[in-house]
């Protein structure tokens, strides 16, 4: 059975305005997961949730195997964590910072730190406040890396990059799962990026997981299909969402094509419907679609 390195149990968080709604989400060893969804959604609180950095209301979460609800000082050791908007002391230079950040670390690895600022092109002299930001972006990845972390938990580490340097940032999450054997979790905007690098995707719409799983499972689950208007009722709408209806046909996304299937040989055997592939990027437009069509029937 796989191992799972951080399991989250219907943890919720409320805010005046917004609810981390009973989130349940495992991130297996060894593998990348993806974490999609739009502004807002609720993916930099439930990082600060995973993370420890707020208190949740309820819900139970376990680290490497360790339930609590509070994680244990020495699990911190073992996560490495880039933060949305990571602070730095921009007078610093980028060698100073690393001895900072690794006095707080038992497992610091100088020389790793090093290699890590040569392989991306880092100069150790440079003054923080003399970094682009995607120079900023990969100082951060090497100061969470260089104590060997078991998981590295990224908020946003490709958004703001340039596509080289994004596809150079996607090859070391590559290499460092094959190399450490660690899990990453990373969230993003740019659903390509996690297409091309995450074994698994975790999508957040709302304040609540509308997908977690094995990235290829969830793609072929998740379809869009097509059909003539006179086939549209209760019975089929139920299973769709993100509904758009034109002069002669309907589109809708179905979160299990196979019990959409079976519906359909229920009600109409003999009629036919298409089914075409989403991306991460349409799945993500639709349920927006499907938030805006129940706010325009309940205001
Ligand atoms: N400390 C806080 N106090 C009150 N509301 C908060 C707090 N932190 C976040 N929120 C609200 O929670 C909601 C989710 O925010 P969050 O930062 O988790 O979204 P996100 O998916 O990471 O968005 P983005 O992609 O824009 O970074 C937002 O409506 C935000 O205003």
């Amino acid at each position: 059975m796989e191992e799972m390195i951080l399991r989250m149990k219907d943890v919720t968080k409320q805010y005046p305005a917004f609810t981390l709604d009973r989130v349940s989400l495992d991130i297996p060893r060894g593998y990348i997961m993806g974490f999609v969804g739009r502004n807002g959604a609720g993916k930099s609180t439930t990082i600060k949730c995973m993370t420890d950095i707020i208190r949740t209301d309820s819900g139970e979460m376990e680290w490497f195997g360790q339930a609590g609800s509070k994680m244990p000082l020495e699990m911190k050791e073992r996560i490495g964590y880039v933060s949305e908007e990571p602070a730095f002391y921009e007078e610093m230079t980028v060698e100073w910072t690393g001895n900072f950040v690794g006095g707080f670390y038992r497992k610091w690895e100088e020389a790793l730190f090093r290699k890590l600022l040569k392989r991306f092109q880092v100069d150790p002299k440079k003054k923080i406040k003399e970094l682009s930001r995607g120079m900023k972006v990969k100082l951060s990845l090497a100061l969470a890396m260089a104590h060997h972390p078991e998981l590295l938990i990224l908020d946003e580490p490709t958004s703001g990059l340039d596509p080289v340097i994004r596809s150079e940032l996607l090859d070391v999450f590559r290499e460092i799962i094959q190399d450490e054997r660690a899990s990453i979790f990373f969230s993003s905007h740019i659903t390509s990026d996690i297409e091309k690098v995450a074994d698994y995707i975790t999508v957040i719409h709302n304040g609540r997981i509308a997908a977690s799983g094995d990235k290829l499972t969830v793609l072929d689950q998740w379809k869009l299909v097509k059909a003539d208007n006179r086939y549209l009722g209760p019975r089929l709408e139920r299973l769709l969402a993100g509904m758009k209806r034109g002069e002669f046909g309907f589109s809708g996304m179905t979160r299990d094509i196979r019990e959409f299937e079976r519906e359909w040989k229920r009600s109409f055997p003999a009629a036919d419907y298409k089914v075409e592939k989403l991306t991460l990027d349409e799945m993500l437009v639709r349920m927006a679609g499907e938030e805006e069509e129940f706010m325009e029937q309940h205001g």
